[in-house]
C-alpha cells in the first residue's frame, strides 16, 4: 500500500505555534493515493490554512492479496470500502477501517514526531472523502465522533446497504449478516449515534453525477436523519451540472477546506 502526505509550508517555516492539524482524505473506487493528490488541489488550501493532508490508499495491495473473483473494479483491490472484513479470504488483509482510523495515524505519529509533536495526526484531526471514501468518511466519523473535529464528503455513498456497490462490498467483506452491515451504514448510524455536540456535516453532490440515483442517493441520509439528533445537521448541497469527477471535487475543495479549518481552530 502507498500513502501520500502533504506537509504545509507552516511546517517548514515553523510559523504555527501549535501542532499542525491533519485532514484525512479517503478516495473512491479504483483510486490510489495519487488521484486526489494530483487532481484534488488540496495542497494550496493546506498552505493557506496550515493543515497537513493525508491521502491513504483504498485497499491492501501486493502479492497474495485476494481481489474480486470477477476482476471488476468495484470490489477487492482499489475498493476496500473502509470496513474490517470478517469473511474469508478477505479478512486477512482487508482491514481498512482499522488501518485508516487507527493504524495509519499512529504510524504517522511515530514516524514524524520523534521528539516533539509537530504534526497532530491523532487529536486535532478531520476527515473527508469521495464516493466510496465519502462513505468511509461519514461512517468512520460517526463511529468515532470524539476523535474527529469535522467531516465532509463529495458524492458519498450514504446508504451502502441499499445500493449495488455497497451490497456487493458488504456481502463480500462481511457476509450476509445484516446487523454487521448496519454498524457501518451512515443511514443506520444517524439513528444510533447521538450528535451531542450539535456537529454539522458538509456534503456536495453534482446533479449530473451518473451514479447519483443508483449508488449515491444522498437524500436518503436526510430522510434517515429525520427525528434524530442529526436532523438539520447535514448540510447537503447540490452542485448544478457537476459530475462525479475530480473537476467537481477540486471546484469545491476550497469550501471543504475552509469548513475543516474552522473546526480545527485555524480560522
Ligand atoms: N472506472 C469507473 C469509474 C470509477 C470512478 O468514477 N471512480 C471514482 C471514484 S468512485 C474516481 O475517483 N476515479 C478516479 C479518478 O477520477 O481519478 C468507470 O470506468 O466507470
Amino acid at each position: 500500500m502507498d500513502v501520500n502526505i502533504y506537509l504545509p509550508r507552516q511546517y517548514y517555516e515553523k510559523t504555527q505555534s501549535k501542532a499542525i492539524p491533519t485532514i484525512f482524505y479517503l478516495s473512491g473506487l479504483t483510486c490510489t493515493p495519487n488521484n486526489a493528490s494530483e487532481k484534488g488541489f488540496w495542497q494550496f488550501q493546506a498552505d493557506k490554512y496550515g493543515f497537513c493532508i493525508v491521502f491513504p490508499d483504498t485497499s491492501p495491495r501486493g502479492e497474495g492479496v485476494p481481489t474480486d473473483p470477477e476482476n471488476s473494479w468495484d470490489f477487492g483491490i482499489g475498493a476496500g470500502f473502509y470496513v474490517n472484513a470478517t469473511k474469508q479470504p478477505f479478512n486477512k488483509n482487508y482491514n481498512m477501517y482499522q488501518y485508516v482510523h487507527f493504524e495509519l495515524p499512529n504510524e504517522l505519529n511515530t514516524y514524524f514526531n520523534k521528539e516533539t509533536v509537530e504534526i497532530d495526526f491523532l487529536d486535532n484531526v478531520s476527515i473527508a472523502g469521495h464516493s466510496m471514501g465519502g462513505f468511509g468518511a461519514l461512517s468512520g466519523y460517526m463511529k468515532n465522533l470524539s476523535k474527529y473535529k469535522s467531516c465532509s464528503a463529495f458524492s458519498p455513498i450514504v446508504n451502502p446497504m441499499n445500493v449495488p456497490w455497497g451490497q456487493k462490498a458488504f456481502n463480500g467483506y462481511l457476509g450476509d449478516n445484516k446487523s454487521e452491515w448496519k454498524e457501518y451504514d451512515p443511514c443506520e448510524l444517524v439513528k444510533t449515534v447521538k450528535n451531542t455536540e450539535n456537529k454539522t456535516i458538509l456534503i456536495h453532490v453534482g446533479t449530473s453525477d451518473p451514479f447519483l440515483e443508483k449508488q449515491l442517493k444522498p437524500t436518503s441520509l436526510l430522510e434517515a436523519s429525520k427525528g434524530t439528533t442529526w436532523e438539520d445537521h447535514i448540510n447537503l448541497k447540490f452542485a448544478e451540472g457537476f459530475d462525479h469527477s475530480y473537476f467537481f471535487i477540486s471546484t469545491f475543495v476550497p469550501e471543504h477546506a475552509e469548513f475543516h479549518a474552522k473546526h480545527l481552530g485555524l480560522i
